[in-house]
C-alpha cells in the first residue's frame, strides 16, 4: 500500500487508481436540498423531459434554492468526497450553463458565469481544503472516478454492472464517456503491483523478477486498451460536443478571460485559474512515463511543462505515486537495466508500445470527437487541442526508435522477433503520418504553441 491517509484514495494491488470504497452515491437528508437540484440538473431527465440545465433554469435555482451549508465539522472520508464531486458538478454547471446554451445555438461558447455564488463556493473551499484537491472539478475525485454506481453490488467493476452517479447531459454517449475510463481503471490493481516489480527488480538486480514483472505490465496494458477501443461504440462521436462543454476548465479558457471569483471566500477578490477536467488527470499514462523514463525524454518546451501542471490536478496519493515512480526509475535507471539484456530489451519495448498504441488510439479520439466538429484551439484541460498530444505521442515514437537501435533482434527467436519487427515499422510510420497532420492541422488552429517531431 502507498501513502495510507484519510483519502479516499490510497493507490494499491488491489483498487489501483479506483477509490478505496466505492463512491457514495446518495448524500445525506440534510443536504436533500443539493441532492434534489443535482437530480433535477441534466439537460435531458430520465423521463425524456427537459431538466434544469435544458431549461436555462440551472443558474436561477442555485440563486433561490440552495443554502449555505456548513460543512466544517464533516469529517467522514467517503461523504466529503461525495460533496466534493457534487459542489464541482453544480460549480461547473453554474458556471458554464450561458456557454452550453449559446454553444447549441450557434457553435460559439460566449462568456460564462465569472462568480461562483456563496452556496457553493463557501462549502466546495472547505471540502477541497480537507479531502486535499483544487476547488474545482477533477478527472479522479469528481467526474469520473467517483462518479460510478454498481448495478448489482455483489458484481464486479465490469463496464455493463456501471451505472452513472451525476450528469450534466444525462445522454447514454455521456454515460458511455464517463464509464470506459472508469472500467479502463478498473484494471489498475495489476499495473501498480507490476510497476513496483519492475523497479524492485532493479533493486534486486533479479533479471527474472524484472522481466516478470514487465510481462505483467505489457498484459496489463493490453487490457486496458482493449477497453479503451470500446469508446468507439459506447459513446458517439458526434455528441461529445453536446455535454462537453461542462468539463472546460477556467484557465487558458476565453469563455473566462479573467478567471472565476468565489463569492464569500476569504480570498473572493482573487481571479481563480482551474484546468478542467480531463482524462490527462487519470495516473494510467503518467506512471507509464515515469516508469520507464519517458518524462525525462520529453522535450524542454512549454508542452511538456504544461504536462507536468496537469499532475497537480489529481488525489494526493496518486500524486505521489505517480512522483515516486519518476524518482525512483530515474534514480535506479530502469531503462538502462532493461537495455543490459535482449529479452528485457524487447519487453521494455513492448511497453512502449502498448504507451503508444493508448496515445495513438487517443489522437484518433481527438480528432474523430472534437477536432471535426470545432475549432475552438483549447481542450477542456486548457491545453492546445493540436500540438499538446502529438508532443507526448511523438515522445513515444522516438524512445521506440532509439531504444530498438539498441536491440539486436538476432537474439530473439522467430515470432517474437517478427513481433517486435512490426512495433518498430509501425512506430516509423506513424511518425511520418504525425508530422504530416500536425503540419496540416497548425495552418487551421493558427496559434498553437509549436515543437518539433
Ligand atoms: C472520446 C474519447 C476521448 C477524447 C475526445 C479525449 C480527449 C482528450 C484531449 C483533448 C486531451 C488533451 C488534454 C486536455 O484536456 O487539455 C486529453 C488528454 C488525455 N486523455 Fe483523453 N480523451 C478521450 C478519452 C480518454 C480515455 C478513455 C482516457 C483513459 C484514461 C483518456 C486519457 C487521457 C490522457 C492520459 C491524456 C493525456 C495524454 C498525454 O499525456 O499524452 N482519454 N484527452
Amino acid at each position: 500500500m502507498f501513502g495510507p491517509n484519510q483519502n479516499q484514495f490510497i493507490v494499491d494491488g488491489r483498487r489501483g487508481f479506483l477509490p478505496t470504497q466505492d463512491p457514495l452515491t446518495a448524500l445525506p437528508e440534510r443536504f436533500g436540498v443539493l441532492e434534489d437540484l443535482l437530480q433535477r440538473m441534466p439537460l435531458k431527465l430520465p423521463d425524456g423531459s427537459a431538466g434544469l440545465l435544458g431549461q436555462g433554469r440551472l443558474g436561477a435555482a442555485v440563486d433561490q434554492e440552495l443554502p449555505v451549508y456548513d460543512v466544517s465539522r464533516e469529517t467522514d472520508p467517503r461523504l466529503l468526497t461525495a460533496l466534493f464531486r457534487d459542489l464541482t458538478f453544480l460549480a461547473s454547471a453554474y458556471l458554464l450553463e450561458p456557454c452550453d446554451r449559446l454553444y447549441r445555438q450557434t457553435g460559439e461558447y460566449g462568456l460564462g458565469r465569472n462568480v461562483l455564488p456563496r452556496a457553493i463556493a463557501q462549502p466546495l473551499e472547505v471540502v477541497a481544503a480537507k479531502i486535499g484537491a483544487m476547488p474545482f472539478m477533477e478527472y479522479a475525485q469528481s467526474y469520473s472516478l467517483y462518479n460510478y454506481r454498481l448495478r448489482d453490488p455483489s458484481q464486479g467493476l465490469d463496464y455493463n454492472n456501471l451505472d452513472l452517479v451525476r450528469q450534466f447531459s444525462g445522454c447514454p454517449s455521456e454515460h458511455g464517456f464517463i464509464l470506459v475510463h472508469v472500467a479502463m481503471v478498473a484494471h489498475t490493481g495489476p499495473l501498480v503491483s507490476s510497476a513496483l516489480g519492475v523497479l524492485q527488480g532493479v533493486r534486486d538486480q533479479d533479471r527474472t523478477a524484472f522481466n516478470a514483472s514487465l510481462e505483467l505490465y505489457r498484459d496489463t496494458m493490453d487490457k486496458i486498451n482493449q477497453v479503451m477501443e470500446t469508446m468507439w461504440k459506447r459513446s458517439r462521436a458526434e455528441d461529445y460536443m453536446s455535454f462537453r462543454t461542462f468539463i472546460m476548465g477556467t484557465k487558458n479558457q476565453p469563455m473566462f478571460p479573467n478567471g472565476i471569483t468565489f463569492e464569500g471566500t476569504p480570498a473572493q477578490s482573487n481571479p481563480r485559474f482551474y484546468r478542467g477536467e480531463s482524462g490527462a488527470n487519470d495516473s494510467i499514462i503518467p506512471t507509464s512515463d515515469n516508469l520507464f523514463q519517458l518524462t525525462a525524454h520529453m522535450p524542454n518546451n512549454p508542452l511538456t511543462q504544461t504536462l507536468r501542471d496537469f499532475r497537480n490536478y489529481r488525489p494526493k496519493n496518486h500524486h505521489g505515486f505517480v512522483t515516486h515512480m519518476e524518482n525512483e526509475a530515474n534514480h535506479l535507471r530502469v531503462r538502462d537495466f532493461a537495455l543490459r539484456d535482449p529479452q528485457s530489451t524487447a519487453l521494455y519495448l513492448e511497453n512502449l508500445d502498448w504507451i503508444r498504441a493508448f496515445r495513438h488510439r487517443h489522437w484518433m479520439f481527438t480528432k474523430e470527437y472534437i477536432i471535426k466538429y470545432t475549432s475552438h484551439p483549447v481542450a477542456t484541460g486548457g491545453s492546445p487541442i493540436v500540438t499538446w498530444l502529438p508532443n507526448q505521442l511523438s515522445t513515444v515514437l522516438n524512445a521506440i526508435n532509439e531504444v530498438s537501435a539498441k536491440l539486436p533482434l538476432s537474439a530473439l527467436s522467430g515470432n517474437y522477433r517478427q513481433h517486435i519487427e512490426e512495433i518498430i515499422g509501425r512506430a516509423d510510420s506513424q511518425k511520418r503520418v504525425l508530422q504530416r497532420e500536425v503540419r496540416e492541422l497548425q495552418v487551421r488552429f493558427p496559434n498553437q504553441e509549436r515543437f518539433q517531431i
